[in-house]
């Protein structure tokens, strides 16, 4: 089968003859330990966002680091080949993909390397690249890791290269921030164990590095002990103003006197089963008292989301003591509240009840043009009046996230770029849902308003910069990175200086080797 599909490649002309031994040479070459697949490569064709497809020439799925390190050197020796490491494949626009190159499966080295270690009085878990956070937390017994995504099917390194942000982040930062050493296979092949002392440029650029400078094959991740339960809150605003008050004096406030987690939602105030009311109760016995929303309330309303960490010995009344000592400094409509006490690791899987329900209506296998940015403080409140209370005051058919994060949690090693000015700035997610089966050219829609509100952002100079960034030309990626671009681009010229690695994200081309 393989060799019938090499076969495919060796016509018409001298050139891509050529080329057709080359990749025959190649691939008959890789002695891997895992496997390697030329004929079911659609899966690598698609992602969670369903608006790009690139067919690989093949997908690895590795026993490791040596069949990756392996598979790069491999492309190092072709005359284009490129390589594309997929975690879970939950990007939105194609950033997994490699046209007519070679995908690896992380997912299959998921269950390498767990191992739990103690360093000075601290706790780490070794994890693989591949593995899901998810599985992280089942198999971290009693311990689990600070900082996490809202939802927890996406692969430790595909994470990683980005940030992964949630509600624990104003706390201990991003996920980027809470691990303190990588290995890497570089875009040379070579495998590399990273940390601030070791490799540090490797260490600090695959933070973020959006996996330009290498797949990442282990992270240790710092542990903390796990709370029993969990007592989660929403409460309802009309004013935006209101809203960020509350949310900044709770991101500000000190470990130990705040809540454990803070985020926040805007939706639409109305009776819309997508995008209204009922979105915010947290247990289907709650109801949402519209006659409480005050009656300045316009086109759309805010929900502050926290939820405070307690152990099962903990006496119920000093949970109610703390909870209502921090809410009773808020200024929300006091009607609107909700709250639910859940187990701790029911509170992390909350959204695979999301999951379950969007595929079985059928919106989750359906394009999502989904849009996540990093905004200023000093912008934020001029975002919310042009763009959630103007353009999306019907909202977007999904959650419209919007809390605040702190500055001095996010190492500006990295390669993670947050807006320029500040201690403050606001992450604002989009999360767009489609019917599925739409006729309607409902997608193209979507992804022009996505870059009427980037325009609108730059139109009026707001500091900010995307998250989970996708542009089209190195000119843009080049103002993405300000003025860490000239460090990004030395990376790859150290690190993948044929510029082999994660092709999808649109930042360097190959350097065909044969030209
Ligand atoms: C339902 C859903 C919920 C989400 N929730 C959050 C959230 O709460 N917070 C948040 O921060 N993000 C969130 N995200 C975004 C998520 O962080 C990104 O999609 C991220 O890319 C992780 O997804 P993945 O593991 O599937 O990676 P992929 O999409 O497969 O890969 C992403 C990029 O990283 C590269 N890559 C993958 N694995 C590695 C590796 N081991 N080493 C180096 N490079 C690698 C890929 O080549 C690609 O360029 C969410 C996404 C979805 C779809």
């Amino acid at each position: 089968m393989m060799i019938a599909y090499i076969e495919r490649f060796i016509h018409e002309n001298d050139t891509e003859s050529r080329q057709g031994d080359d990749l025959s040479n190649i691939c008959q070459s890789l002695d891997l330990q895992g496997t390697i697949d030329y004929v079911a490569t659609g899966i690598a064709a698609k992602d969670f966002g369903g608006l790009y497809s690139f067919n690989p020439l093949a997908i690895i799925r590795p026993a490791g680091a040596d069949d990756i390190a392996m598979a790069v050197k491999a492309a190092c020796r072709s005359p284009n080949l490129t390589v594309a490491a997929r975690g879970n494949g939950h990007s939105i626009n194609g950033q997994a993909m490699a046209e007519g190159g070679l995908v690896i499966d992380m997912r299959a080295t998921g269950e390498n390397h767990f191992k739990i270690v103690t360093m000075n009085g601290e706790m780490f878990a070794d994890v693989s690249g591949g593995a899901l956070w998810e599985d992280v937390l089942k198999r971290c017994v009693n311990l689990a890791p600070r900082s996490w995504t809202d939802y927890l099917g996406l692969t430790v390194g595909g994470t990683l290269s980005n940030a992964g942000v949630s509600g624990q982040a104003f706390r201990y930062g991003p996920q980027s921030s809470n691990v303190t050493e990588l290995d890497v296979v570089t875009g040379k092949g070579d495998i590399l164990t990273c940390s601030e002392t070791e490799n540090s440029e490797l260490f600090f650029g695959a933070l973020g590095g959006l996996g330009q400078f290498g797949i990442i094959t282990r992270a240790r991740v710092k542990l903390q002990s796990t709370p029993d339960m969990v007592r989660w809150i929403r409460v309802v605003y009309s004013e935006f103003e209101d809203f960020t008050h509350d949310a900044e004096w709770l991101v500000n406030r000190p470990d130990g006197v705040s809540f454990d987690y803070v985020e926040g939602f805007v939706f639409v105030n109305s009776d819309d089963p997508v995008n209204g009311w009922c979105t915010v109760p947290l247990d289907p016995s709650q109801r949402f008292d519209q006659t409480a929303i005050p009656p300045t309330a316009g086109y759309v309303l805010y929900c502050l989301e926290v939820a405070l960490h307690y152990q099962n010995s903990d006496h119920r009344s000093a949970v109610d003591m703390v909870v209502n000592s921090l809410l009773g400094r808020l200024r929300f409509a006091k009607d609107l509240k909700f709250q639910v006490d859940v187990a701790y690791v029911e509170f992390l899987l909350r959204l695979k009840r999301v999951e379950e329900h969007a595929r079985a209506n059928g919106t989750w296998d359906s394009p999502h043009p989904w849009l996540n940015m990093f905004i200023s403080k000093r912008d934020i409140a001029d975002f919310d009046r042009m763009v959630f209370k103007k353009l999306l005051k019907e909202g977007v058919g999904g959650p419209m996230l919007v809390y605040p994060l702190l500055r001095s949690k996010w190492d500006d090693r990295t390669s993670v770029m947050i807006p320029a000015e500040g201690e403050i700035f606001y992450i604002v997610a989009l999360l767009r849902f489609t019917p599925p089966y739409s006729k309607d050219p409902c997608v193209e829609k979507l992804v022009s308003q996505n870059q009427e509100i980037v325009q609108l952002c730059m139109k009026e100079g707001f500091d900010f910069k995307l998250y989970l960034p996708h542009y089209k030309s190195q000119e843009d990626w080049k103002r993405h990175f300000g003025n860490k671009w000239l460090r990004f681009d030395k990376n790859k010229a150290n690190f993948d200086p044929m510029a082999i690695l994660a092709p999808g994200q649109k930042i360097f081309k190959r350097i065909n080797s044969h030209s």
